[in-house]
């Protein structure tokens, strides 16, 4: 890897487009070249979460405490839920000297832009609306408020990666495969021939 990769990659794009499955892969693939910054949430494990290892799962009081504290580079609220990123757990990332991974939302992409951090941002985008729509279903872990809730808050998301100078990469996570290639490249600081942001319309 070379030096400039070391600074940290955010990761953001909408709920189910498939941000956690890439990262898995890389972290199964570089065990020891790349470490997840994990948030503080106020969301309920998943079956087969731990505490510590997907998320802090945390209280709301708890929650509130540390945003007093100043304790978060960024938070944010989503889907009814506390979600936030520490500054100690990047600092603690930085010092095993892995490459720090940071898989955040929109809010917090806006929040980390006015701190001095300058990390790299990498937007993944969905093929589609609806192949959105038919992978937060396919995932059967929200009831069919919480992914509508979902899917209005991705197009508030989608919009947000339209403005500007928003995102130094995107990849459309189409065919999974493809789609990690060129996740791997930019995480490992290499060249890539990155996508365009299809029109998400549907
Ligand atoms: N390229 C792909 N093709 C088909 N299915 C995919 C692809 N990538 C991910 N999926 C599936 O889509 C669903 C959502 O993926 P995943 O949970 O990784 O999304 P996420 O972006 O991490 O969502 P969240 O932000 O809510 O955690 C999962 O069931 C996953 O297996």
């Amino acid at each position: 890897m070379s030096p400039s990769s070391k600074v940290p990659l955010v990761i953001f794009g909408p709920s189910g487009v498939g941000k956690g499955t890439l990262l898995k892969r890389l972290f199964a693939e570089f065990p020891d070249g790349f470490g997840f910054s994990v948030s503080h949430t106020t969301r309920a494990p998943r079956p087969g979460e731990t505490d510590g290892k997907e998320y802090h799962f945390t209280t709301p009081e708890k929650f509130k405490d540390l945003i007093q504290c100043g304790a978060f580079i960024e938070h944010a609220q989503f889907s009814g839920n506390f979600y936030g990123t520490s500054f100690q757990t990047v600092r603690h990332v930085a010092e095993t000297g892995r490459r720090c991974v940071l898989d955040i939302d929109a809010q917090g992409v806006q929040q980390i832009k006015r701190t001095d951090l300058n990390p790299i941002y990498l937007f993944i985008s969905p093929p589609s609306m609806t192949v959105l729509r038919e992978r937060l279903r396919g995932r059967a872990t929200d009831s069919e408020e919480a992914i509508q809730k979902r899917l209005s808050t991705a197009l508030k998301e989608i919009q947000y990666a339209r403005e500007p100078n928003v995102y130094d990469y995107v990849i459309v996570n189409d065919d999974l495969e493809k789609a990690y290639e060129k996740f791997r490249q930019v995480a490992l600081g290499q060249e890539v021939n990155q996508d365009m942001l299809p029109p998400l319309d549907d």
